[in-house]
């Protein structure tokens, strides 16, 4: 740790690390065993270069085995980089492997003491930060039991509520958010954003993209242990999507992007309906024609107060995400009309539908607002045909114009 920089400041400077791999074939043996070493260097990840001032956010991508969790790991002090440089200041927390850190034979309540004393907190405080740990852990009784007894879900919650109640100017954290169940892991996600928007700089590396947008402000792109983008997050997620459709492509994959369902997390709230109405006869409209996209939804009082948005992606059969609609712009009171007790409509009108022909449904998600926590989703509703008369091709028909060459002037 350094003292001259600011708590919560990350600093990687040409950062790498190789293993050595031994050669495979049978005479590697016999060289080995007369002392002829002929492991080659492997770099694994190299020239990284970062710097995260306080209560920055990087997100990190890249594909099965691209070092991700090897970078990880080098920014949590687990490993020590082979070349280059990592300094950081202030109390870092880490959430790499399910249990990571923790002893199997020992209970819960035991690892937490243990954790705490790890991260450096002295008697008092961990005395004193203890009572909310195990409350966040919501664990119980089962707090006690050995570690190797708990589920997978249950570690994570106990690593999750140590590693973030001791609030740590730098979080690191590993694709968890995924494991446990829907309340917990949105319980999960407003801490991490508590955490960063009292300024903890964080570092996450998660497989949904969804999720890096939203909490992240710059992701890095790792392809092959180098960085291959680093920028916006928006910027380096469509770059990593254009990447993944392509390899798709070249597998004949489905692509994944599309397909792959957004963390959910609701209490309570749900999609009731989804219906694709206004011009659409039968199942079938023009393209040109109005589409009307209507939801229902059960929200109830405690969920209404905070805000409900409305996220939607109009999906070809292919699987392909065509029309992104969302109501983020507007009120909730503009969005949802009260159809009961603790129900809401809401209708999502297209005037003119670009889409060309295909088979069509809608895939959406019920968003707290200003928040990428998910409280309910429903996929392939609403299906609809979109029939086009003339002999377009392609995905949509845009307004478009012709000009010649005398009236660029
Ligand atoms: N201890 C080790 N010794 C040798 N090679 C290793 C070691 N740990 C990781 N590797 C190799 O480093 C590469 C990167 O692994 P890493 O786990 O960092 O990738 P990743 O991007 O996290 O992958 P995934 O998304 O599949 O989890 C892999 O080829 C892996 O086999």
């Amino acid at each position: 740790m350094s003292s001259e920089l600011r708590p919560g400041t990350l600093i990687v400077r040409g950062a790498g690390k190789a293993y050595r791999r031994h050669s495979q074939d049978a005479g590697g043996l016999w060289r080995a065993l007369r002392g002829q070493h002929d492991a080659a260097t492997h770099w694994v990840v190299r020239g990284v270069d970062l710097h995260l001032a306080p209560s920055q956010s990087l997100g990190l991508v890249g594909d099965n085995g691209a070092g991700k969790t090897t970078l990880l790991k080098l920014l949590a002090g687990a490993l020590a980089p082979t070349e280059g440089e990592i300094r950081h200041a202030g109390r870092r927390a880490v959430m790499l492997q399910l249990g990571g850190g923790f002893h199997p034979e020992l209970s819960g309540r035991e690892n937490l003491r243990i954790g705490c004393a790890v991260m450096g907190l002295g008697a008092q405080e961990v005395e004193r930060l203890m009572p909310e740990i195990i409350d966040f852990s919501e664990l119980g009784p089962a707090l006690d039991q050995p570690l190797r007894t708990l589920s997978s879900g249950m570690q994570l919650r106990l690593g999750f509520a140590l590693a973030t109640a001791v609030r740590p100017d730098l979080l690191i954290v590993d694709e968890h958010l995924s494991v446990g169940d829907q309340h917990f892991q949105r319980k999960c996600l407003r801490r991490i954003l508590d955490l960063r928007a009292s300024g903890c700089t964080l570092v996450l590396c998660s497989h949904a993209a969804y999720l890096m947008s939203e909490v992240c402000e710059q992701v890095l792109w790792l392809h092959e242990g180098q960085p291959r983008m680093l920028d916006r997050a928006s910027a380096t997620l469509a770059a990593y999507d254009n990447h993944v459709r392509a390899c798709d492509a070249e597998r004949g994959a489905a692509p994944l992007s599309a397909s792959a369902p957004p963390p959910v997390a609701g209490e309570g709230c749900e999609v009731l309906r989804v219906e694709a109405l206004g011009e659409v006869r039968q199942g079938v409209i023009s393209p040109g024609q109005r589409l009307v996209i209507e939801v229902d939804a059960q929200i109830p009082e405690a969920q209404w107060a905070r805000g409900v948005d409305l996220g939607m992606l109009l999906m070809r059969n292919d699987e392909l995400g065509c029309v992104p609609l969302s109501s983020q712009t507007l009120a909730q009171g503009e969005i949802w009309q009260p159809i009961g007790p603790a129900r809401y409509r809401a209708r999502c009108v297209i005037d003119e539908l670009p889409l060309l022909s295909g088979r069509y449904s809608v895939n959406l998600a019920l968003l707290e607002r200003g928040s990428p926590v998910v409280l309910g989703w429903m996929r392939g509703a609403g299906a609809f045909e979109v029939r086009s008369a003339g002999r377009d091709v392609g995905l949509v028909r845009v307004p478009h114009r012709w000009e010649t060459v005398g009236d660029r002037a």
